[in-house]
């Protein structure tokens, strides 16, 4: 089974949410969809499920587009999340997973094995409304899960959890994957991706403005950042060609450069300069490349 998404396009109005984004992503994978507010990931996953049409292009999972009829296939954790507060946890998925055509002793097991892993047990037979949000958003996970899909979507899975519920949630995503999921998802926070992840596609303004492996992408991204430790003021730095910024640090400067040429003109000047503790050309983080180029209001 694959994901397939072909030259999707999706208009509201004369406004394109989503202007022609092709990818794959292959059975078992965990796939990344990074994006500014408004990029157009919410769409994408909307067209995914197929609870919306494309205005052109397609979306297959094995073959053929889901629809509601293969809704059991498909597990969805919405970005606004929408439990019923009156009912009780149990109630809740019980009632969801029926819709996914599920029995109901293999819910009430299924359902009792995550909340002992979410350590939420004492949670059963109480009201949604009742739960802290962020107990709210387990369940809510759980009730994307519990019918094991064969494609999971993620739309910020993480916001709203603690660090320990984090950790908690991201392990249970790694285990689905182990055990055959496909899974794609969407975060602002770039550690979790840059954790989870080994593929992406980067929108801005409903296009890819960048899409690929994320250690390639890493790797062959020009920019980096170069850590220098010395025992002087290294604002000077600025005015060498391809510094895109110098940041003071205790003892030194991390200093951005539009790419390795860059960097080796910085060794040289501070070479030239005085004595070098240290000089480290390091891969920029998912976060200064998304900032580089999915932030701004650039229309590149
Ligand atoms: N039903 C709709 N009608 C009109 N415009 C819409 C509709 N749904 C989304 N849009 C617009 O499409 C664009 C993409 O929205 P989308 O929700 O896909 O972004 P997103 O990347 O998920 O953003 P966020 O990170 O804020 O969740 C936005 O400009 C949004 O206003």
């Amino acid at each position: 089974m694959t994901l397939v998404i072909h030259d999707v396009k999706k208009e509201f109005g004369r406004h394109k949410a989503v202007d022609g984004i092709t990818l794959t992503v292959e059975k078992g994978s965990m796939f990344g969809m990074l994006g500014a507010n408004g990029a157009g990931k919410t769409t994408t996953f909307r067209m995914i499920l197929g609870l919306l049409d494309p205005t052109e292009g397609y979306v297959t999972w094995g073959g053929s587009p889901l629809s509601y009829k293969r809704t059991h296939l498909v597990g969805y954790l919405p970005e606004e999340r929408g439990l019923y507060p009156k009912l009780t946890v149990k109630e809740q998925l019980l009632y969801l997973m029926r819709l996914k055509g599920m029995k109901k002793s293999d819910v009430i097991g299924a359902m009792r094995e995550w909340l002992e892993r979410f350590r939420v047990t004492e949670y059963e037979n109480k009201k949604v409304e009742e739960l802290s949000k962020g107990n709210q958003q387990k369940i809510q996970f759980i009730a994307s899960v519990l019918h094991r899909p064969e494609l999971l979507i993620l739309d910020e899975p993480f916001s709203g959890l603690d660090p320990v519920n984090t950790d908690m949630l991201k392990e249970a995503i790694q285990d689905l994957q182990k055990m055959g999921t496909t899974i794609v998802f969407s975060s602002h926070q770039m550690r979790n991706v840059e954790e989870l992840c080994e593929d992406l596609i980067m929108l801005k303004r409903g296009r890819a403005v960048l899409q690929g492996n994320l250690r390639d992408i890493k790797r062959s991204y020009g920019m980096k950042n170069v850590i220098i430790q010395a025992g002087y003021n290294l604002e000077f730095l600025n005015s060498i060609h391809g510094v895109m910024n110098v940041e003071k640090t205790n003892g030194g400067a991390i200093v951005s450069v539009e790419n390795e040429k860059a960097a080796e003109d910085l060794f040289i000047a501070i070479a030239e300069t005085g004595y070098v503790r240290k000089f480290e050309v390091e891969e920029p983080s998912l976060h200064d490349i998304f900032v580089d180029k999915a932030g701004g209001d650039d229309n590149e």
